[in-house]
C-alpha cells in the first residue's frame, strides 16, 4: 500500500499560513501555477477507515495516488527535536567562542536542539568587501586581496585551535579564491554571484562547529540550508522564503533525526532560488529568519536567538549605552521594531514564529544567565507605555501636494501606483486632503546601486510632478516609538515636551493601525540626540510619575 498519497487541488489561502501541526502532516507541498494552488503529499496516517481525510477547510482536493517510501512519523520517537538555537556571528567569532557555545548547548541536557549558525564574526562583511575589490583589482592580484587572506587565516586558525581537520574547509577556501579570480576576470559582481560569494561564510562556520561537536563526543550533522529544502524567491541578496520550505525542511531534519539522531547544525541566511536553483540569501541578519522558519516547520517548543546583548533593548546600545533589556514583547511589537530598523532582529523573522505560534527568546551568549527577552503572541499591556525606541537613519521623505487636476481619490491612487510601478515600498505615510508626506523604504533603495538609486528617485519625482508639486527631502530619520498606542495621548504629550525642550521640530508624524507604533520624522543630524532625550524621559524618569499621568486611560491590548 502507498505510504504517502498525493493530492492536487486548490487549498484555501488561509491554509498557506496554517499551523505548524498541519504542515507536519505533509510530506511535501509545492505551488502549482498560482499562489493559492498547492500540490501536497500527505502521510498515510491521515487515512481513517479506508477514506482520505485532509483538514483543509472543506477544500476539494483531487487525489493522485502514488507509491512512496515510508517516511517516519512524528510519533515514532519519544525524543523529538525540542527547540532551535541560533547563534549569530558575534557568538561564533573565534575558536574560544565556539567552545563556549558548545558548552552552552550541552548545559541544556533536556533540550534536543537544531542549531543555526551565522558566519564567524564579520566574515560576511569581509566577503562582500573582497568581492568589491576583486571587480577592479585584476586577476593576478585576486589571491592577494587582504580580506581573502584574513578569512583564510581566521578559518584555518580556528580549525587548528579546535584541533579538527582543516580539510573540511580547505576546498571551500580554494573555491572562494577561484571565485574571486572569476569576479576579477569578469570585472563584475552580480547579485547572484554576491550571494554565492557570501554563502562561504555560513558553509564554513557550520562545518567547523559540527566537526568540533563530534570531536568532543556530541554527535552532530552539518546541513547546507539550500540542500535541505529552503526554497526562496529568486530575489538575490533579499530573497523570501516560500511555503514549500516548511514541509521539505521538516521532512529532512525530522527524518534524519529519527533514523540516526545527531544535532543538526544548519547554515543560517541561505536558501535556494526556486527558478534559478542558485544559492540565495535572506537579507542581512537573515539567520534569525532561518531559525524561526525551522521552528515553525518542525513545530518546536521554542526558538532561541543568541546574540551579544541581554535581549531586545529599550534602544540601540550603540546610540545610548543606558539602554535596558525589554523582558517581554509581542510578535507584533518585535516585528515592528525589526522592520523599523532595530538591527537585533531580521525584519521578516517574526512571521514564521507568529504563524506557528512559537515563542522566541532573545538571549545573550556572553551572559547566558541574563533572562533575555521573551516574544509571544500576547502579553499583559495594562502597565505598558513605551517598550522601545528605534531609529532608522538616512531616509528619503517626499512631500507631495496635489495640483488639484485630479480629485482626491484619483490623487492618492496615482501617487501609490507610481511607487508600485517602480517597485519602491513606502514606509510611513501622513495625508491631508490634498497632500501626502511619505518616506521611502531605504532597504529597498539600498539594495540597488547608488547611481541607480539617484536616477530612480529622479524618475519618481518626474512621474509625480505630472499631478503634484513634489519636494524631495533627504537625510531624514524615522524615530519609531514601539509601545502601547492605546496610551498615545500620554506618549505624544511627553514626546513633544521632550522635543520642544531640545529644540527639535518634528516634520511628520504617523500612528499606524498596528496599534504598537508611532513614527516621527526628524532631521538625521538631530535624531540621535532625540533618541537619547526620549529614552531619558520614558525609561529613566520616575515611572510612577508616568502612571499617574496616565490617569484613567488604562488600555489593554493583549
Ligand atoms: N533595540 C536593540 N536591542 C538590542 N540590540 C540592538 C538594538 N538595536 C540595535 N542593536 C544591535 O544589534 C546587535 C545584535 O544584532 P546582530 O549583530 O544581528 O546579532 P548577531 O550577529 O549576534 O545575530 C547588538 O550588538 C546591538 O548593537
Ligand atoms: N552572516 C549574515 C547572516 C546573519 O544573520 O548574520 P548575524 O546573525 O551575525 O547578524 C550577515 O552577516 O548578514
Amino acid at each position: 500500500m502507498a505510504n504517502t498519497l498525493q493530492f492536487c487541488g486548490v487549498v484555501p489561502k488561509q491554509y498557506l499560513h496554517c499551523k505548524a501541526q498541519f504542515w507536519q502532516q505533509l510530506e511535501f507541498a509545492t505551488f502549482v501555477n498560482s499562489s493559492s494552488r498547492l500540490r501536497v503529499s500527505v502521510r498515510n496516517s491521515c487515512r481513517r477507515g479506508g477514506s482520505l481525510r485532509i483538514s483543509c477547510g472543506g477544500a476539494r482536493v483531487d487525489v493522485i495516488e502514488r507509491e512512496d517510501p515510508e517516511i517516519p512519523s512524528l510519533g515514532d520517537s519519544e525524543k523529538q527535536l525540542t527547540c532551535v538555537m541560533k547563534f549569530g556571528g558575534s557568538s561564533v567569532a573565534s575558536a574560544d567562542r565556539m567552545r563556549e557555545v558548545a558548552e552552552l548547548i550541552c548545559s541544556f541536557p533536556n533540550e534536543r536542539p537544531v542549531i543555526v549558525l551565522s558566519a564567524m564574526g564579520k566574515t560576511t562583511n569581509k566577503l562582500l568587501l573582497a568581492g568589491e575589490k576583486a571587480v577592479s583589482c585584476g586577476v593576478i592580484n585576486a589571491s592577494c586581496i587582504e580580506e581573502l587572506n584574513f578569512i583564510k587565516e581566521l578559518h584555518f586558525r580556528t580549525t587548528k585551535e579546535l584541533e579538527i581537520d582543516s580539510s573540511i574547509i580547505a576546498t571551500h577556501l580554494e573555491e572562494l579564491e577561484q571565485l574571486l579570480k572569476g569576479i576579477a576576470m569578469m570585472k563584475e559582481l552580480t547579485p547572484r554571484t554576491r550571494d554565492y560569494l557570501v554563502s562561504f561564510g555560513e558553509c564554513m562556520s557550520t562545518r567547523i562547529f559540527a566537526a568540533y561537536l563530534n570531536k568532543v563526543g556530541v554527535k552532530a550533522r552539518q546541513y547546507d540550508a539550500f540542500d535541505i529544502g529552503f526554497i526562496t524567491t529568486d530575489d538575490f541578496t533579499n530573497a523570501d522564503i516560500l511555503e514549500a520550505t516548511y514541509p521539505a525542511v521538516a521532512k529532512r531534519l525530522h527524518g534524519d533525526w529519527i533514523s540516526d539522531p545527531a544535532i543538526p547544525i544548519v547554515t543560517g541566511f541561505l536558501g535556494k532560488g526556486w527558478r534559478s536553483c542558485a544559492i540565495t540569501t535572506l537579507g542581512r541578519g537573515g539567520s534569525d529568519l532561518t531559525a524561526t522558519t525551522i521552528g515553525k516547520a518542525l513545530g518546536l517548543e521554542e526558538i532561541q536567538v543568541w546574540k551579544d546583548v541581554d535581549g531586545v533593548l529599550t534602544c540601540d546600545p550603540n546610540i545610548y549605552q543606558r539602554a535596558e533589556p525589554v523582558p517581554y514583547l509581542t510578535f507584533d511589537e518585535a516585528a515592528e521594531l525589526a522592520y523599523f530598523g532595530a538591527q537585533v532582529l531580521h525584519p521578516q523573522s517574526m512571521r514564521p514564529a507568529r504563524e506557528g505560534d512559537i515563542p522566541v527568546r532573545v538571549k545573550n551568549s556572553y551572559n547566558p544567565n541574563a533572562p533575555g527577552t521573551l516574544i509571544t503572541r500576547s502579553r499583559d499591556m495594562s502597565k505598558a507605555v513605551l517598550t522601545s525606541i528605534v531609529l532608522k537613519r538616512n531616509v528619503t521623505m517626499l512631500d507631495i501636494v496635489s495640483t488639484r487636476m485630479l480629485g482626491q481619490y484619483g490623487f492618492l491612487a496615482k501617487v501609490f501606483s507610481t511607487f508600485e510601478d517602480l517597485g519602491i515600498s513606502v514606509d510611513v505615510v501622513a495625508t491631508s486632503e490634498v497632500s501626502i508626506s511619505l518616506t521611502l523604504d531605504p532597504s529597498k533603495l539600498w539594495s540597488r546601486e547608488l547611481i541607480q538609486q539617484a536616477s530612480e528617485l529622479d524618475h519618481v519625482v518626474e512621474e509625480l510632478e505630472k499631478i503634484a508639486v513634489v519636494n524631495l527631502l533627504q537625510h531624514r530619520s524615522i524615530i519609531s516609538l514601539i509601545g502601547n498606542v492605546q496610551r498615545s495621548s500620554l506618549i505624544l504629550e511627553k514626546v513633544f515636551r521632550v522635543l520642544r525642550t531640545n529644540g527639535v521640530n518634528v516634520q511628520m508624524i504617523s500612528q499606524g493601525a498596528s496599534k504598537v507604533n508611532i513614527s516621527l520624522i526628524v532631521n538625521d543630524s538631530e535624531s540621535e540626540q532625540c533618541v537619547r532625550a526620549l529614552h531619558k524621559a520614558f525609561f529613566e524618569s520616575n515611572l510612577s510619575e508616568l502612571d499617574e499621568e496616565c490617569g484613567s486611560q488604562n488600555g489593554s491590548t493583549s
